[in-house]
């Protein structure tokens, strides 16, 4: 049996449209034998993978479908009791799906389900742990699928969740214009800190420590694309046991502005100041407090965290074995 959760306000509420006119029909049709979940308000995507997984929890093959954008795979990848258990299928219905881009699911609703049905033997792939150390509040810890970040790019996120114009963007299918703005203001506003990486060599397991002297952002990715397709780290491997880190130092915002759109075909590299490393875990502690996301979503701001690649932690249904 598929268990489908589905964000109908995904895509500012293209989510219900593509469900109730291309998927549902398309269930009906086949022979397929599933059961329906739908979220009412933020934050529930969680509460119903918790609420699935612990009722099917003798099942180590648990079918769980999920119909929306990152964010709400990346919730509810929160609520999953064990993911080892669980083969995740994903019907793309966001408007970034760098997930979906990366691991080659088609951004058609119907293609995905598609290939959901079609029974293909699940792949492993790997998961990330971001774990919050503030001190005086209480270690509280995220997974990711695509990525999680700190400074510039977690700052996007924040404004786009509460950005008044994203509705109407997405609605006219200008969505990402949305995006394109907030990040050119925060950018002009980004306040830069200072931070101190520490890495683990992938191979041998020594520490390295790097001081980032006012820093713009840090990219810990486990797919190659994030933001909407910026391939911010080319050699991303999602089943390799290895993060892979972008990290945009003290350069001149305007060189930034010139470095962004290489970015969305991986060449920003070319520019001295932005930096990739490998790393199995990394922590970070920044000055002061900045936004962090997980897979785009944004629930506080931080001055450290530890991530931890989480290898081949989850079975995920995809076209082909990378
Ligand atoms: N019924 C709902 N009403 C409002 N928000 C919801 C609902 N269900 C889930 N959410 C919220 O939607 C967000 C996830 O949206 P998601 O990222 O998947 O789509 P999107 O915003 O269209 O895509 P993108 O992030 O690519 O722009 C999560 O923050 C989640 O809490």
């Amino acid at each position: 049996m598929y268990h489908i959760i589905i964000n109908p306000a995904s895509r500012s509420g293209r989510g219900a449209k593509i469900w109730s006119e291309q998927i549902e029909p398309a269930l009906k049709k086949s022979d397929a034998v599933y059961q329906t979940y739908f979220s009412k308000k933020a934050g529930e995507v969680k509460h119903l993978a918790a609420q699935i997984t612990a009722e099917y929890k003798d099942d180590p093959d648990l079918k769980l479908i999920v119909l929306g954008g990152d964010g709400t795979v990346n919730e509810a990848l929160q609520g999953i009791a064990d993911p080892s258990k669980v083969i995740l299928g994903y019907i793309p219905t966001g408007s970034s799906n760098d997930l979906a881009r990366d691991l080659g699911i088609p951004k058609e609703p119907k293609a995905a389900l598609d290939l959901i049905l079609r029974n293909v033997a699940p792949r492993v792939m790997d998961l990330g742990r971001l774990t919050y150390l503030d001190k005086d509040q209480p270690e509280e810890s995220r997974l990711f699928a695509v990525s999680c970040g700190i400074g510039f790019d977690a700052a996007v996120c924040a404004e786009a969740m509460h950005s008044p114009i994203k509705d109407t963007m997405n609605r006219i299918g200008l969505g990402k214009l949305t995006y394109l703005g907030i990040a050119l203001k925060q950018l002009i506003t980004a306040r830069k800190v200072s931070c101190t990486l520490t890495t683990e060599n992938a191979v041998n397991g020594k520490q390295t420590a790097f001081q980032l002297p006012r820093f713009l952002f840090v990219t810990c990715m486990s797919h190659r694309y994030e933001g909407g397709g910026f391939m911010f780290c080319p050699p991303a491997t999602d089943n390799d046991g290895i993060l892979d880190l972008c990290c945009v130092g003290n350069i001149s915002k305007v060189l930034v502005l010139l470095a962004l759109p290489t970015a969305f075909f991986g060449k920003h590299y070319f520019v001295k100041g932005i930096d990739a490393y490998t790393t199995t875990q990394m922590s970070i502690t920044a000055s002061a407090p900045l936004w962090v996301h997980t897979d785009g979503e944004v629930t506080r701001k931080s001055c450290g965290f530890r991530v931890e690649c989480l290898p081949g932690a989850i079975r995920m249904i995809t076209p082909e074995v990378k």
